[in-house]
């Protein structure tokens, strides 16, 4: 688990003279699930890359624990990207050993075992669906036990039963190992249902317009009707600055909640 301070004044890419994100300042606490939501462009992913020092930022912008990023991952840091990013040629062992190569056969087997695909260690990417490809993947963040966790999209494009039954094994692997979480959405209902704060970030420039706690017990079913009621009462309690936010392409979606 890791707390992470983020103080970022602008962040521009070399080849553009458009400001990306900034000014942006939040804290996350050991061991929360953030979810972050905003328009497309808003700048989501570049902030996720910039956490993982995949994306340059100023000295001091990005903290971990306290201390400022110095250009390498600030601590044990898991990506779940929108695609698995599976390794055609190894099977789904030797895509886990990747990331941690010392892995035993029984602590593969293990993990495997925890995401549903028990024996399936030895087969390629190309022999599993699409919803087993993604299964990999989040066994290969949790088998490191990051002390950060950065999914971006990770359900994006995945039929309905499919999304639910990872967002479950999320959850599950996410109380089991307690990591800290930021999940990058268009989905106010996925945020609503996983995170334990929601950041809503403005067109680009993305800034933080905000930051609300989810004030619902877990667990959290896909069909709660808390779940609901409380996006409803979110969406009339902020409803003149999501309006002012829906000017920009990509929140309609997220009003909508789809
Ligand atoms: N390597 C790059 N070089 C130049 N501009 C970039 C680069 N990567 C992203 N951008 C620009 O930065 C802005 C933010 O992109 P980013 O992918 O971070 O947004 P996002 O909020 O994740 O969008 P989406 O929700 O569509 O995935 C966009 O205008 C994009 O074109």
């Amino acid at each position: 688990m890791v707390s992470l301070d983020i103080a970022l004044q602008s962040k521009f890419y070399a080849n553009s003279p458009d400001k990306v994100l900034g000014p942006l300042s939040f804290s996350v606490s050991p061991g929360e699930f953030v979810a972050l939501v905003g328009p497309s462009g808003a700048g989501k992913t570049t902030l996720l890359n910039m956490i993982a020092a995949l994306q340059n930022c100023a000295p001091g912008e990005i903290k971990f624990n306290g201390r400022p990023l110095t250009g390498k991952p600030g601590c044990k840091i898991g990506y779940i990207f929108q695609q698995p990013r599976l390794m055609s040629w190894l099977t789904v062992a030797d895509n886990l050993r990747l990331v941690k190569p010392d892995t035993t056969e029984s602590d593969i087997e293990a993990i495997l075992t925890k995401v549903g695909l028990a024996g399936k260690s030895d087969l390629y990417p190309k022999h599993l669906s699409g919803g087993m490809q993604r299964r990999v993947s989040i066994a290969r963040a949790f088998l490191t036990e990051p002390d950060l966790l950065l999914l971006d999209e990770p359900f994006v494009s995945l039929d309905a039963p499919n999304a639910d039954n990872l967002r479950s094994l999320l959850s599950e692997l996410w109380v089991e190992q307690q990591p800290t979480v930021i999940f990058v959405t268009h989905d106010l209902n996925e945020a609503i249902q996983l995170a334990d704060r929601i950041l809503f970030l403005s067109s680009a420039p993305g800034m933080v317009i905000l930051d609300k706690p989810v004030d619902i017990a877990r667990p959290r079913l896909p069909d709660d009707s808390r779940l609901q009621r409380w996006k409803i009462d979110l969406l009339c309690e902020y409803s003149g600055l999501l309006e002012g936010a829906l000017s920009g392409p990509g929140l309609k979606s997220v009003a909508g909640g789809q």
